[in-house]
């Protein structure tokens, strides 16, 4: 018997309507998320990580146009439920992490009522127990003095402790679906494992499916069962953990894994890859990876494949990465 994904993404397509040009931003963008896995979403600074995230969410701008052949989640037709539908699912069967955690809270609400709040809407949580609740998932974030914090306010706390507060408030609705958008940037060394374990807690306990979105290498080989690895709107790669860091197919994928030897955890630390991510406004070859690609052949010009090496191992590329070369 097949096991029905969490989510399901076939050829995702977005792009954005600008003053200077139509940005391609995603294209063909294909993936599959089991209950209970962690797939770690990598890639430089603009290959589409973000924007992929946001599409899933609903949460791009009206400058944004989405296309897909199938976007499921939980069950829930992404492309033709209602914006008020999808707004039901968003918080309670999927939430996110992002970036920015302080300008996500609510300004004008303490952080303990603002998790308090989530646990009476989504859990049904009488007031005295979601009050009670709030303060532990305050303290299992490592909140400092939980109780007197309950009362404080977003601005009365650093960008760090607004980033345990908003990891906090995504558990506290119990998601089927956690998007974490770089959701330990900033965070000191132990509080990044203190999370991070926290997020593999609940994907083991109650089958929490995560994307992480990180450009911490290491952190995500330690806690994602799979990869994604996407370069200038493309899923260049994607596999296990292993098929990625031991075996890696794309050339890219293979510059990225060559960069990274010895404990230089993050993309931005990395040696340079050669080139820059293409103009997404432009005409783009099928191979978004072409200019940069030290394996290039006039075969790249043609359709982009995408080859299964295994069951669940698949690359974007005419030429896959050979060791030698
Ligand atoms: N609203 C928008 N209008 C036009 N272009 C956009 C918009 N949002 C994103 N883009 C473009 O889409 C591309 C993908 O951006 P995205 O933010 O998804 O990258 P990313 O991989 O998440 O990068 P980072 O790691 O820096 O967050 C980039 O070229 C970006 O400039």
């Amino acid at each position: 018997m097949t096991r029905v994904p969490l989510l399901d993404i076939q050829n995702l397509k977005v792009d954005f309507a600008t003053r200077d040009g139509t940005v391609h931003a995603i294209e063909n963008v294909s993936f599959q998320l089991a209950r209970g896995e962690t797939l770690g979403l990598v890639g430089e600074s603009g290959s589409g990580k973000s924007v992929s995230a946001y599409a899933v969410m609903r949460l791009l701008g009206a400058s944004a146009r989405v296309s897909a052949d199938r976007m499921v989640s939980g069950g829930m037709d992404l492309l033709t439920a209602s914006d008020a539908e999808v707004a039901g699912m968003r918080g309670k069967h999927m939430t996110m992490i992002f970036q920015n955690a302080r300008s996500a809270l609510n300004p004008i609400r303490s952080i303990g009522e603002q998790i308090a709040d989530v646990l009476r809407t989504h859990r049904a949580m009488p007031r005295r127990e979601a009050r009670k609740a709030a303060v532990e998932a305050l303290a299992e974030v490592r909140i400092p003095d939980p109780e007197r914090r309950y009362h404080a306010y977003p601005f009365e706390l650093s960008g760090g402790m607004c980033q345990r507060v908003m990891i906090a408030l995504a558990f506290a609705s119990e998601p089927e679906l956690l998007i974490a958008d770089e959701p330990t940037t900033g965070l000191d060394v132990t509080t990044q494992a203190v999370i991070m374990d926290l997020i593999r807690l609940k994907s083991s306990q109650r089958r929490m499916s995560t994307i992480l979105i990180t450009h911490d290498l290491t952190l995500a080989a330690e806690y994602c069962d799979r990869f994604a690895v996407m370069h200038a709107g493309h899923i260049v790669e994607q596999g296990s953990t292993a098929d990625i860091f031991d075996n890696a197919a794309h050339p890219y994928t293979g510059l990225l894994m060559k960069a990274t030897p010895h404990g230089a955890s993050s993309l931005s630390d990395l040696a340079a890859i050669p080139g820059s991510l293409p103009d997404l406004r432009l005409d783009l070859p099928p191979c978004r990876f072409v200019s940069r690609c030290p394996q290039s052949t006039p075969a790249c010009a043609a359709a982009l494949p995408r080859v299964a090496l295994d069951a669940n191992h698949e690359v974007a590329c005419h030429m896959p990465w050979k060791e030698s070369a």
